[in-house]
């Protein structure tokens, strides 16, 4: 059984399609990216997943069970998203504390306080910055808040939009880094969008090629690696993201 299986899945924004006819299972415990152009829909699958683009027909199943187009407050225990910008998906005004406890609250867990401060060590944050305001820290500290945050209810799937783009290269590492370890740690699923080819070579077992809202190509990294893609648009990218074998390639 896939941990994530799509079938069929069109997503619509009003009258314009933007996702068709996708199709594609993830495996329980495996890194799976979705790559290609900007506007190809990568990140508009990611969204139907979590209920954020409800206009979908197709199918969308996580761990077995079909997921309804509403709200379903089951299925976030299970699958959380971590956006781009951790600027813009923290909320200014809360503490990193009163962050991290909301999703608790809703779901009416206990121990609350030890729950923070353990998720706070579970990202590489030390306890000082509990009461400290997204403002106060750095963009590589908030996404770790971000991070601690999907983490908190346990989910065993971790949708990640971009999660390293918005940061300086320095800090990508480290974010990359953690979640390689939070993934090997507790057997998490990731889907992941990036436009990155060596965050997916780092990271994930397979990849889709998304162009124009379709899947061109199914390939694992290791064909990612060598070059060895299918199609002439996969093909294209893995030139582009490989600058020093084009230019060898010149007469
Ligand atoms: N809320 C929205 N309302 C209407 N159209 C949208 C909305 N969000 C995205 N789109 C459009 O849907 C298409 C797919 O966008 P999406 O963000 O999924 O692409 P993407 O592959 O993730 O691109 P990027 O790499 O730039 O994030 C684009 O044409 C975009 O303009």
């Amino acid at each position: 059984m896939s941990a994530i299986h799509l079938k069929d899945l069109n997503i619509f924004y009003g009258d314009t399609q933007v996702v068709h006819d996708v199709t594609l299972d993830v495996a329980a415990g495996e890194s799976f990216a979705l790559v290609g152009e900007s506007g190809s829909g990568k990140s508009t699958i990611l969204k139907a997943i979590m209920g954020l683009a409800p206009d979908w027909t197709g199918a969308i199943e996580v761990d077995g069970k079909p997921r309804s187009h509403g709200p379903d407050r089951a299925f976030s225990r299970q699958c959380q998203m971590v956006f781009q910008d951790p600027y813009g998906s923290l909320h200014p005004r809360k503490t990193i504390d009163a962050t991290l406890a909301e999703p608790l609250l809703i779901h009416g867990l206990k121990n609350r306080d030890a729950r923070v401060v353990e998720l706070l060590g579970e990202v590489g944050l030390d306890a000082r910055f509990r009461f400290r305001f997204p403002h106060q820290l750095s963009g590589g500290q908030r996404q770790r808040v971000a991070i601690a945050r999907a983490l908190a209810l346990e989910p065993r799937f971790l949708l990640l939009d971009e999660p390293t783009s918005a940061l300086d290269v320095s800090i990508q590492a480290e974010i990359l880094n953690l979640l390689k370890r939070l993934r090997k740690e507790r057997g998490l699923t990731y889907l992941m969008v990036t436009h990155n080819l060596p965050v997916v070579a780092f990271m994930c077992d397979r990849l889709a090629v998304m162009r124009h809202g379709r899947i061109e190509e199914i390939a694992s990294a290791e064909a990612l690696k060598t070059g060895a893609l299918a199609t002439p648009y996969a093909r294209e990218l893995y030139r582009l993201s490989n600058p020093e074998e084009t230019a060898e390639e010149q007469p």
